[in-house]
């Protein structure tokens, strides 16, 4: 599904990245700057275009953070094609899959404008600056901060509550959004049991801390649920199946699914789930996981309250 060197696609995938254990090791973000009220990246309505898939859970953090925060009008969406191909990330001419903002094809037609010319993964959620012409920043953590730096909406990080937010944030980054992929993309049964045991205490630990509270932190939703979230909703539709996260499933955990559909039905937010995509996205064909590509029907889950 390729990567760009020196502003150039190439279509040739070297595939994920893994230590000499066979862990998987994720890329770091290299484009992050930050908006702020002194510029030059300034919080302005209408300047900001985001580029997300749908099923992409980092790029979900976006999204969430978009609805969550009011900025459905200030900042617009492209979304890909739930599928990469050859190109990666591609969208359509027309439809819900075309780029009103810059009409590209493929996102690596963004990343190309990028200067000094970009080398690395062509990764969503992108945050692009339509009056300097360049990508703000590619790291869903930090788009998901400067969209709070609109001054909209509750403050997802008030300040006392921040140091917690950032305990459960780390935790919740190293075992469960990360952690999935960990036990999916393992190539030894070691790295997927270290994987998979990390993922399914921590969510043991989650269920224990819900007793008697909504959120993780405080008395409101907060990042640290914001974060959470995107892993949750695809759970039991992909991940429990497609990595092998199945020691339980999310519904088995009486808390933990009554919080998750607590978020799924605030306001905005089932519009930024789709479990269709979910599933043709980490169904997709793959020679190491799903060389067939079949998708499966199920399985049937009642998200209501
Ligand atoms: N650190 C990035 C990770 C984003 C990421 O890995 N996105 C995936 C989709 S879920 C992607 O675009 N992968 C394409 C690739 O690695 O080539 C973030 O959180 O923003």
């Amino acid at each position: 599904m390729g990567l760009m060197v020196k502003g150039v696609w190439h279509p040739e995938d070297p595939g994920p990245g893994t230590d000499e254990h066979g862990r998987f090791l994720r890329a770091r973000s290299t484009i992050r700057h930050w908006i702020t009220p002194d510029g030059p990246f300034t919080p302005e309505p209408g300047r900001y275009h985001l580029y997300v898939a749908i099923n992409c859970p980092w790029a979900h953090r976006a999204l969430l953070a978009r609805v969550i925060l009011g900025l459905e009008e200030a900042i617009g969406v492209s979304y890909a094609r739930v599928r990469r191909t050859e190109e990666g990330w591609v969208f359509d001419d027309v439809g819900p899959h075309a780029d009103p903002c810059l009409h590209v094809r493929a996102l690596h037609e963004v990343y190309a404008r990028q200067r000094p010319p970009y080398t690395g993964r062509v990764t969503v959620p992108v945050l692009w600056d339509r009056q300097t012409e360049q990508i703000v920043s590619n790291e869903s953590a930090d788009i998901v901060r400067m969209f709070g730096s609109f001054g909209r909406g509750p403050d997802l990080t008030p300040p006392g509550l921040a140091p917690e937010i950032e305990e459960w944030n780390a935790l919740i980054y190293r075992t469960v959004n990360n952690g999935v992929y960990r036990a999916g993309f393992a190539r030894t049964q070691a790295a997927y049991d270290e994987a998979v045991t990390a993922l399914f205490d921590t969510l043991d630990r989650i269920e224990a801390h819900l007793e008697g509270r909504d959120w993780l932190v405080g008395e409101r939703f907060t990042e640290a649920d914001l974060r959470l979230f995107p892993t949750l909703a695809r759970f039991d539709v992909a991940y429990h199946y497609a990595f092998k996260c199945n020691i339980r499933r999310l519904v088995d955990y009486p808390r933990l699914w009554a919080y998750a559909r607590r978020i799924y039905h605030m306001p905005g937010v089932a519009g930024t789930v789709d479990f269709e995509a979910y599933k043709q996205g980490y169904f997709a064909p793959s020679p190491l996981r799903n060389p067939l590509g079949i998708v499966p029907r199920g399985p049937l889950i009642d998200w209501s309250l």
